[in-house]
């Protein structure tokens, strides 16, 4: 967000925007994914009060407070909408349940199910989302900013065709290879849905939206092209048809050798990376295409003391003067200590 400062009248601007629109930060802006949730004992606490995990995503109040709670904890540049990938499935009139303990579940689609599917309603279904939204920009501070995000639509598939989390996606690639017409045709109902509720998004009140594709790794160089980065490259362009400067950051976990193209073919402002690539080649075959977020390894922010510190000092190092947004590689998990999160929150910004 910009804003007008009345006493000095110069114009604050959120840190994270500053290197999405292309500076480099001495002191990089910080958030993590998965920042708001199980770790968090002010989150178990309000989660039962809820009935369901969906129920939560759904009511503005309870939402808007998950999502500042990590903000007034360790004072992240950034929040980021409480809500989950998978209420685009659900907005498209799909069945959608969180089994506690299990993770998601759906009915899993069908090719007939598919040609099925209609947007419409999409706006409708998620106007509660979308309020929670412009209630958390009313409320958090001028300096920080809000992100908003979507699932990717090979990620958003993968759980609509398996019905659930899989440790391979296995059943997705079957229908890859076995009807990759009726692929592109589920996918572009996803890309459909996600322009339409991104530029809401981001009208709303969100300053930046990421798009989480976790499962790009498991497709191949050419899959990963026809499914994942060309849908990406669909709702970005397709989003700044109407909103011309929208701010993207995009997360196709595990793209690897995919990187460069990804970056090249869709136009986001960032990319996400995890623990597994050379953050300083990576860097550099970027060059000044995208700023880079990441890839601290979850599991060493749990382990936390020296080598942590070591970890994050490694990663300050090798993006030295360049465009950093200082994040984890993947989510945080619910085992993670808060004080590693402090002692992290620490070192990013001594
Ligand atoms: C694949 C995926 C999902 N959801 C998401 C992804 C992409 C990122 C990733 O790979 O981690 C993204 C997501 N999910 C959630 C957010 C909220 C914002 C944030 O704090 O980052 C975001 C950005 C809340 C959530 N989404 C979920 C919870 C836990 C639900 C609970 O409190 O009971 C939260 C806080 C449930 C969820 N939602 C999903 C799964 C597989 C699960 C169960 C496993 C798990 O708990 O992590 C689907």
């Amino acid at each position: 967000m910009v804003v007008q400062n009345s006493s000095t009248g110069l114009m604050t601007k959120a840190r994270l925007l500053h290197v999405l629109d292309g500076e480099a930060m001495a002191q990089p802006p910080m958030w993590l994914m998965r920042q708001a949730g199980r770790y968090l004992p002010e989150y178990r606490a309000l989660r039962t009060k809820a009935g369901s995990f969906l129920d939560l995503c759904y009511t503005p109040e309870l939402a808007t407070e998950v999502t500042l709670q990590p903000i007034r904890r360790f004072g992240f540049d950034a929040a980021i909408l409480f809500s989950d990938i998978l209420v685009i499935p659900h907005a498209l009139g799909r069945d959608v349940r969180f089994v506690e303990g299990e993770g998601p579940r759906l009915d899993p689609i069908d090719v007939a199910d598919i040609e099925q599917l209609t947007t419409n309603a999409v706006l409708e279904r998620l106007a509660p989302v979308l309020e929670t939204v412009s209630a958390v920009r009313r409320e958090l501070a001028p300096d920080k900013a809000l992100i908003g995000f979507c699932g990717a639509p090979w990620t958003v598939a993968t759980y609509m065709i398996a019905g659930k989390g899989t440790p391979d996606q296995a059943p997705s690639r079957l229908l890859a290879a076995r009807d990759p017409q009726a692929l592109d045709r589920l996918i572009d109902k996803l890309v459909q849905a996600s322009i339409v509720y991104l530029v809401a998004q981001l009208r709303a009140g969100a300053d930046a939206v990421q798009i989480f594709d976790s499962w790009s790794r498991v497709l191949s160089p050419a899959g990963f092209e026809r499914w994942s980065a060309g849908p990406i490259a669909r709702i970005v362009a397709g989003v700044r048809a109407e909103i011309p400067d929208a701010r993207f950051i995009g997360f196709p976990k595990g793209a690897d050798r995919g990187l460069v193209s990804f970056v090249e073919t869709t136009g986001v402002n960032a990319v996400g990376v995890d623990w597994t690539v050379p953050l300083a080649t990576v860097r550099q075959e970027i060059a000044d295409r995208a700023a880079i977020q990441g890839n601290l390894d979850p599991m060493v922010l749990v382990a936390g003391g020296t080598q942590l510190d070591d970890a994050v000092d490694e990663i300050l190092e090798a993006m030295r003067g360049g465009r950093l947004i200082f994040n984890l590689g993947h989510g945080i998990v619910p085992q993670t200590p808060i004080e590693h999160v402090e002692r992290l929150v620490e070192r990013v910004r001594r």
